[in-house]
């Protein structure tokens, strides 16, 4: 959940899962973000653009292990979250079965 026009997340990489092969999705519900996608170095160039309110994600295949982050959130930007905010849900396989 974020909240509030201070909640972001840093670049990362996405490395703890066992299955770096299966891809990890990135569901975004309520106020629009400002998400970043750099390369597979922290100070690799990057580019950020909007999701928006039912925006999949897909790190997956080459793109895997780039590095990603939220900038920023959007207030105002959706009505969905009571209150304001972004929901988002992110599925990835930890293990591998
Ligand atoms: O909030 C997002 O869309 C990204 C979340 C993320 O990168 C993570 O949980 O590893
Ligand atoms: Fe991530």
């Amino acid at each position: 959940m974020y909240r509030g026009e201070k909640a972001k997340m840093g670049l990362h990489q996405d490395r703890d899962e066992a299955a770096l092969d299966a891809p990890v999705l990135s569901v975004s519900l309520g106020d629009t973000c400002v998400f970043r996608v750099g390369g597979y170095e922290r100070r690799d160039k990057s580019k950020s653009f909007r999701l928006s309110s039912g925006d999949v994600l897909v790190l997956g295949g080459a793109s895997r292990l780039r590095f990603h982050g939220v900038d920023r959130i959007i207030p105002g930007s959706s009505q969905l979250v009571e209150g304001g905010g972004r929901l988002n849900l992110t599925l990835r396989r930890v293990r591998n079965v």
